[in-house]
């Protein structure tokens, strides 16, 4: 057996063809980092040599490949996905699209099913039910066509742990016919810094760094981050978001995995909310805030009235925000509230949506304007109670989200 480091990549290349060989192995039974450290013969796992790559035409020469456009067609589409363990369903009929040339983000509470949703995607797990494409092929059958041209980030970054830094890099790059200079992506993500530690040494952040440049650096049409800046300094975060920004400029369509809202609201141009295996809202960050996405099928119907308020003249959407004492009725607020909006407001109840967010804090949501705050404070005033504040403010993606998924743990 050769020593790590040696020059001739012997256990490097046999780590690496094995993540290469992963990204098309259906491996649910098997623990999600346990087939990276597996020691496989080159000879048993295929890998793209930059021959066979170029062959297949599957490494662009220049950025944004043939299969990628700036046109903003479908990338990724995943209809009625159904995923099961045990007889129970983490996926349970999701429906997600990703465009090329867009950063589109997959957000959900603990064990929603994202990162299930997004294995199928990449081929590592086999659906159940419904279909998965990504760039119009199917990511298990059609392997060979998408290995070059799909980034894949883990969760776990799963890379080879007895291996440095900055040679696993050379060697993924190694194998795509055109791939980005190697030295410029570790400059730009700060591997110089580590370039010479074994990754089972690197920080949580510092592997993360390298699982990026390793998924990027083959200049994929798509690729599939799995909240990638989990556990960065608000540097190296800075520099993944400028490199992800640069990725969509050139075209390619990135999915994304966060439960960093401010991160999902600063990249995202669509945005996937995922609750119990299915997509419960989906639209712009814009179109979340102002209550105007698509609720979906499975959307809660007590949640899924059309907010007129984004569409009409009226207010803009908006969050009053009151302390006071806890566990005030709010049935009867609605009552009080402005009914209708200037265009009329449609037939039907306002569009309110009024909750006690924590204990004494409430939230009223709506087309907030200078009557609204009146209604509310005299409607205090009536049940003499004090509000320690009432104040008026946007809706963030992050008081959307808990709207949407609720307040309990998971
Ligand atoms: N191999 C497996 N066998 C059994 N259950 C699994 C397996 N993989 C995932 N699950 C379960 O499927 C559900 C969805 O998991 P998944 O990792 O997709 O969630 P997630 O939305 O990515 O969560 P997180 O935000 O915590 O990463 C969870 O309840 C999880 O325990």
């Amino acid at each position: 057996m050769r020593k790590e480091g040696d020059p001739q990549l012997g256990p490097i290349a046999t780590h690496l063809t094995r993540v290469v060989h992963t990204q098309v192995t259906d491996r649910d039974d098997a623990p999600r980092t346990a087939a990276y450290d597996c020691a496989v013969p080159l000879s048993d796992a295929p890998a793209i040599d930059p021959a066979q790559a170029a062959t297949a035409g599957a490494v662009p020469a220049s950025p944004a490949g043939a299969a990628a456009s700036a046109d903003h067609g479908v990338a990724v589409e995943v209809r009625g996905l159904v995923k099961r363990y045990d007889g129970r369903a983490v996926v349970d009929g999701l429906d997600l699209v990703a465009r090329q040339g867009a950063i589109t983000a997959v957000l959900g509470p603990n064990g929603a099913g994202k990162t299930t949703s997004i294995e199928c995607c990449e081929g590592l797990r086999s659906p159940d039910g419904g279909t998965v494409r990504v760039l119009g092929r199917d990511p298990i059958g059609d392997a060979r066509f998408l290995r070059p041209r799909v980034g894949v980030m883990l969760q776990d970054g799963g890379l080879p742990t007895g291996v440095r830094a900055l040679e696993l890099l050379r060697h993924v790059a190694a194998m795509y016919a055109a791939p980005r200079p190697v030295d410029e992506l570790a400059e730009r993500l700060g591997l110089h810094g580590f370039a010479r530690t074994t990754v089972r040494r690197l920080s949580g952040g510092q592997r993360q760094r390298v699982a990026l440049a390793a998924a990027v650096v083959g200049r994929p049409d798509v690729v599939f981050l799995d909240e990638p800046s989990a556990g960065m300094d608000p540097q190296s975060r800075r520099a993944v978001w400028d490199l992800v920004r640069e990725l969509r400029a050139d075209g390619v369509a990135i999915v994304l995995t966060t439960h960093l809202m401010d991160e999902a609201a600063d990249l995202a141009d669509h945005v996937h909310v995922v609750d119990h295996g299915r997509v419960i809202a989906s639209g712009s960050v814009r179109e979340l805030t102002d209550g105007v996405a698509d609720r979906g099928p499975h959307g809660d119907p007590q949640r899924s009235e059309d907010a007129p308020w984004g569409k009409g003249g009226g207010a803009g959407p908006g969050t009053l925000r009151i302390e006071a004492r806890p566990g005030l009725d709010l049935a009867g607020l609605r009552n009080v509230l402005p009914a209708s909006l200037s265009d009329g407001g449609g037939a039907g109840a306002a569009p309110w949506i009024a909750a006690e967010a924590e204990p004494g804090v409430y939230t009223v949501t709506g087309p907030v304007d200078p009557s609204t705050v009146a209604a509310v404070t005299a409607w205090l005033a009536d049940r003499g109670v004090l509000a320690r504040s009432v104040t008026t403010g946007s809706r963030t993606l992050e008081d959307v989200f808990l709207d949407l998924t609720g307040r309990n743990l998971r």
